[in-house]
């Protein structure tokens, strides 16, 4: 099974929302994705010699073999695993703390490493907005885990986002019709409100993808 095959949406979620046990070998898998975050902020930071490029290219194919003979469909994955406080296990967005989690309202906090740059020291907006996806979703799913879509998200961007810096974020459930959650969320630094969004997020009934 690729990517590209799918589950009904509610077991496939129920089965990868699940916490990743704490095994020897999961968390050699952790320190791995920490590691390509590092790789990572070391790309977008370097300029790197003929020489060494054409060395980091081949280790990097070397690897990438290595990894795609141990391909397994998406239900069986690690990665998008997690969910406790430390966030998933992803790449996509700088890794979320949650700090506070009640039933209409959840407090978190990141680091945006450089690997996440837009430009001139601020964060790429996508990556703004790629936040609050994750993070509201985890708003709309709530405690039982109901598995929800973003039907809409909308960011605002006040003031740029800055890197390497403490951001703290809250989520809050709006209101609730049937399946429909609004939610909205605010993005700040320090006392500088940054961005805010607001989303519907909508249940999705058995048999839906
Ligand atoms: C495996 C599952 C993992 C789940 C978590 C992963 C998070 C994600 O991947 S989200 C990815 C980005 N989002 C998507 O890809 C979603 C794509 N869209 C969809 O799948 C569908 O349109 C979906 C699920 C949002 C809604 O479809 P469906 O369940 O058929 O609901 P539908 O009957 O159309 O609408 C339900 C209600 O929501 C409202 N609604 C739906 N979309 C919107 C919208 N964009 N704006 C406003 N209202 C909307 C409808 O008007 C309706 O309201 P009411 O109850 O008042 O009549």
């Amino acid at each position: 099974m690729t990517s590209l095959d799918s589950l009904d949406g509610i077991a496939m979620a129920k089965r990868r929302g699940r916490r990743l046990e704490d095994t020897p070998h999961t968390q050699a898998y952790r320190e791995m994705l920490a590691a390509v975050r590092g790789f990572q902020n070391a790309v977008v930071q370097a300029n790197p010699s003929p020489e060494e490029l054409a060395q980091m290219t081949a280790s990097l194919q070397e690897m990438q073999a290595m990894l795609e003979a141990q391909a397994v469909p998406e239900v069986e994955r690690w990665y998008g695993r997690g969910g406790g406080r430390d966030g998933k296990l992803q790449l996509v967005t700088p890794q979320l703390r949650i700090d506070v989690v009640e039933e209409d309202r959840i407090q978190a906090h990141t680091v945006a490493e450089e690997f996440y740059i837009g430009m001139n020291g601020a964060m790429h907006g996508g990556i703004v907005a790629a936040i609050f996806d994750a993070l509201l979703g985890r708003m709309a799913s709530g405690a039982q885990g109901r598995v929800c879509r973003t039907a809409y998200l909308t960011t605002n961007y006040r003031a740029i986002t800055p890197l390497n810096e403490r951001l703290d974020l809250v989520a809050k459930v709006e209101s609730v019709e049937r399946r429909k959650r609004f939610v909205s969320g605010q993005l700040w630094h320090g006392d500088t409100l940054c961005a805010e969004a607001d989303a519907l997020f909508v249940e999705l009934l058995p048999g839906h993808q």
